[in-house]
């Protein structure tokens, strides 16, 4: 068979073994697997099987010994021998954390939620006049029970009236303004006082979910690359849910009982600094507990937020991999693998209910044993004159109002506690600075050429730094020539569209858009002349414009730009067939562009490819996914891009025309340029690449028979 008249035939590659240089993947193989088990990159099982959520920072020894128990219980562990049993599973290996984060310094997650607090300074300010405004009264109450004790005691009955007066004005804060008419502030401010904090915590909550969206979606590749999609919904959902319902209760509790406690010890100390001493003597073991108590509360709600984002992504991935789950009837296994990531969430709020009441039990004893040494101390004091019974009883209501605030206070703490705990990851993602910025650098004025140049670049991907996958790699790309980059499975071609595409930067070496390097340049006039058509094409929910003119100012998606990318990318016919689509351009695609076919999926990609007039077009096996007639449908508009020689284009093919079409094919194998010439060159060449094509036709040959 003529080498030369193969012009449908296909590049089928004998299937990838360790020591075969082959071109790809069987296709056979590819049809069997790349609807259930061979995803594509974004799609690697990296997360279920690979890593645990286990990986916190928390350096209480009481976690840790918690850890060692969680091992022994095999709660957490599960997920540790599930990576190693399904590790050929798992494209990626486990990675450091160290090697993917970069945070600039690390930023203590109370200081940064502080920072959103302080931006509601104002609110805060007037919710808490408001809150002392509406329980102002309250303060002066045991001051008046002793006034009131006295004065029985001294038989001074004629002036309990006015002190029954004063007191009730004082609890609602009733202000006479004139003559007959009062002013009850204290209600007015408990009203202001509930509404503030709620719109304090709703603003807080807000603003964070904004931040940390606006900050996921302006991360660069190799940050995803390293976290799962479950795990960042999580952050955004759960997380800050966390944070808000904290801050809307918990905050105004807490301030509360802070004031009613400093203000009801200016009281004490006015009423008997000796006693009063006396009482935070013996309720200093609370206080010291209490700190420890926040911390492992802290570092609880740290571990189930992580559990709940662990959660998330196996419902994620199990989800968005339905008919995977489907064909291979794993529903059980799925169910179990949730409920052992949901029974840890479940401990870790089992060990903060423990731990609280533990607490309550401490802070009881220790309370309400300092009442015996204030009664046993007050009495000495009157003995020797020092203090009235009223005074004492008056004292007492303080204390008592004080352990109060206590108990509050510290079931408070551990809601307050929760929060930090809630913020950490939402922080570490605040604060990692991405490699490849979204905004900024320069635009080329004039005349854009369309060359692409890569000079001696070498590159690793962040998350496995050991393999080198390009190892000096120079190619220089003329205007408007069509390049085909071909070699066995894992050379690294897709590596190299990446750094064209600029998803990660080249280790060492330069990538020149008309001799510019492109880490100059700014990313989004960068990308309006660079388009992408990838493996596995992947479509937003909404209508087949919207997916078309994604990214594009409104006035360039018009009826005639569209209709000429659709033809272009031989999705016009299909697109106004009424009887598929009556809608035409209007049809929702829906989730993922589930309603499409793969085919149609791809020509709506290419479509929006196009529509950008891009100069130059990276086609990464856009036809590889697709059955045979899909493809040759994808192949059809491909064929006639390639031929029209309008655009630069850079096409990791394996059909032996699209190959033989290009102006010049380079050869990659292991990382390195092998070959590199026209079809008819390299042939004559007798190297890499006629071996590569021979083996090829060999294989169909065998398949043919
Ligand atoms: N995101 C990633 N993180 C870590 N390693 C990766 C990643 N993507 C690819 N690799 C690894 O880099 C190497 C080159 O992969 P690349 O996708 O560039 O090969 P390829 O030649 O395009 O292969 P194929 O023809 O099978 O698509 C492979 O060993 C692969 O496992």
């Amino acid at each position: 068979m003529g080498l030369d008249n193969q012009n449908s035939n296909q590049i089928y590659p004998i299937q990838q073994h360790e020591q075969s240089q082959d071109f790809n993947i069987n296709q056979s193989l590819r049809e069997t697997t790349k609807s259930n088990i061979t995803p594509n990159d974004s799609q690697k099982p990296n997360g279920k099987f690979g890593q645990s959520w286990e990986n916190s920072n928390d350096n209480t020894g009481i976690f840790k010994e918690e850890h060692k128990q969680n091992e022994k219980d095999n709660l957490i562990t599960p997920y540790k021998k599930q990576a190693q049993n399904d590790q050929p599973h798992n494209d990626q290996p486990p990675v450091s954390k160290k090697d993917v984060d970069q945070p600039a310094k690390p930023v203590n997650p109370t200081k940064k939620l502080m920072k959103y607090m302080k931006n509601e300074r104002w609110l805060f300010f007037w919710s808490t006049i408001a809150l002392v405004l509406g329980n102002a009264g309250q303060f002066a109450v045991p001051y008046y029970i002793g006034l009131f004790v006295d004065n029985m005691k001294d038989e001074k009955f004629d002036d309990i009236p006015s002190l029954c007066y004063q007191l009730v004005g004082i609890i609602f804060v009733i202000i006479q303004q004139s003559h007959n008419k009062y002013i009850q502030f204290s209600s007015i401010a408990v009203f202001y006082r509930g509404m503030y904090y709620s719109v304090i915590s709703e603003k807080i909550a807000r603003n964070l979910r904004q931040d940390l969206y606006e900050s996921l979606v302006n991360k660069d590749v190799e940050f995803f690359d390293s976290r799962k999609t479950g795990d960042l919904l999580s952050r955004i959902g759960s997380d800050t849910a966390v944070i808000q319902e904290g801050l809307s209760t918990n905050v105004s509790m807490f301030l509360r009982s802070f004031i009613f406690i400093i203000v009801s010890f200016i009281f004490l100390f006015i009423l008997s600094w000796q006693l009063t001493l006396a009482m935070i003597a013996s309720i200093m073991p609370v206080i010291l507990f209490s700190v420890f108590y926040g911390n492992m509360m802290k570092n609880a709600q740290k571990h189930i937020q992580d559990g709940k984002a662990y959660i998330s992504t196996l419902a994620e991935e199990t989800f968005s991999n339905i008919r995977t789950v489907k064909a291979f009837a794993t529903e059980k296994e799925e169910t179990l693998r949730y409920s052992k990531g949901n029974d840890t969430v479940y401990k870790y709020g089992y060990y903060k209910s423990f731990w609280y009441g533990i607490f309550n039990f401490f802070a009881n004893f220790f309370v309400f044993g300092s009442m015996a040494v204030i009664v046993g101390l007050g009495s000495k004091l009157y003995q020797d004159g020092e203090i009235t019974i009223g005074e004492i009883t008056a004292f007492l209501f303080y204390m008592m109002q004080i352990l109060m605030n206590f108990m509050i206070l510290a079931s408070v703490l551990g809601s307050v506690m929760s929060i930090i705990g809630a913020s950490v990851k939402i922080v570490e993602i605040l604060e990692y600075i991405p490699k490849i910025n979204t905004s900024g650098g320069n635009k080329i004025e004039g005349q854009i050429i369309g060359e692409v140049t890569i000079r001696d670049v070498k590159f690793h991907y962040p998350t496995k730094k050991d393999v080198q996958v390009l190892k000096g790699v120079t190619i220089d790309i003329k205007k408007n020539r069509v390049v085909a980059l071909v070699g066995p499975s894992g050379c690294g071609k897709s590596s190299l569209i990446s750094m064209i595409e600029r998803f990660y930067d080249p280790i060492e070496g330069v990538v020149e858009f008309d001799g510019v390097d492109v880490k100059t340049l700014d990313p989004k006039w960068y990308h309006s002349q660079v388009a992408i058509v990838q493996q596995e094409p992947v479509l937003f929910s909404g209508s087949i414009k919207e997916n078309i003119g994604y990214g594009l100012p409104e006035d360039q998606v018009t009826e005639e730009t569209l209709d000429w990318a659709c033809k272009q990318a031989n999705a016009y016919e299909f697109i106004h067939d009424k009887d598929l689509f009556p809608e035409g351009y209007s049809t929702i695609v829906g989730e993922r562009g589930v309603k499409l076919s793969g085919g149609q999926k791809q020509r709506i990609a290419i479509a929006r490819a196009l529509i950008r007039k891009p100069k130059i077009l990276l086609l990464d096996e856009a036809t590889s996914a697709l059955d045979a007639e899909s493809e040759h449908q994808v192949q059809k508009a491909l064929d006639e891009l390639i031929k029209s020689g309008e655009q630069t284009i850079i096409v990791i093919a394996h059909r032996l025309s699209t190959i033989r079409d290009a102006d010049e094919i380079i050869v990659i194998r292991k990382g390195e340029v092998a070959e590199r010439g026209s079809h008819e060159e390299l042939l004559k060449k007798g190297g890499v690449y006629k071996s590569l094509v021979e083996r090829q036709l060999m294989s169909m040959q065998l398949e043919e028979k």
